[in-house]
């Protein structure tokens, strides 16, 4: 089965949606220490306010309506990202919508760790996984790179 190596030092994406970053922002101050041992993610206006909070530098993709959910999508599909922590609002519709949800599929399709609510987030946040290499399971899909079309 192939898998893919999450390393010990993940790379995490953070992102959350304007009526959410404030929740977001609580928990990563709330687990500064251990955010501190990762490198950090995120779309444009979280990527720089979680910075700004934990003081920790944060690579910053576009803003999410502009594109970054989309970037931080093909950076997982190219193995650039281990885990997204996206508090995402189930209240609200999003203008980009459409790359939320692509955002989603790419994180399943890839098999990385992805919490959308805070209590997954502290669960993932607190596995002792956290701090190993991680060898992640994914879908074989040499078949279906090589299927045969038109016949
Ligand atoms: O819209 C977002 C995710 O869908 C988040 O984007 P910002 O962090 O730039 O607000």
């Amino acid at each position: 089965m192939p898998t893919r190596t999450l390393g010990a030092r993940k790379r995490i994406a953070l992102v959350a949606h304007d009526n959410k970053k404030q929740e977001l922002i609580e928990w990563a101050l709330h687990n500064k220490t251990i955010l501190a041992k990762h490198r950090l993610y995120g779309t444009g206006t979280t990527g720089t306010m979680i910075e700004n909070a934990l003081d920790q530098s944060v690579n910053k993709f576009l803003s999410g309506p502009l594109g970054g959910d989309q970037q931080i999508g093909a950076a997982i599909a190219e193995g650039s990202l281990d885990m997204l922590i996206f508090f995402w609002d189930p209240m609200e519709a999003q203008p980009h919508d459409p790359d939320i949800k692509a955002l989603l599929r790419l994180a399943s399709v890839w098999n990385i760790p992805i919490a959308t609510t805070r209590s997954t987030a502290d669960f993932i946040l607190t596995s002792h996984l956290m701090n190993e290499d991680y060898d992640c399971i994914i879908v074989d899909f040499s078949s279906y790179i090589k299927r045969v079309i038109g016949h």
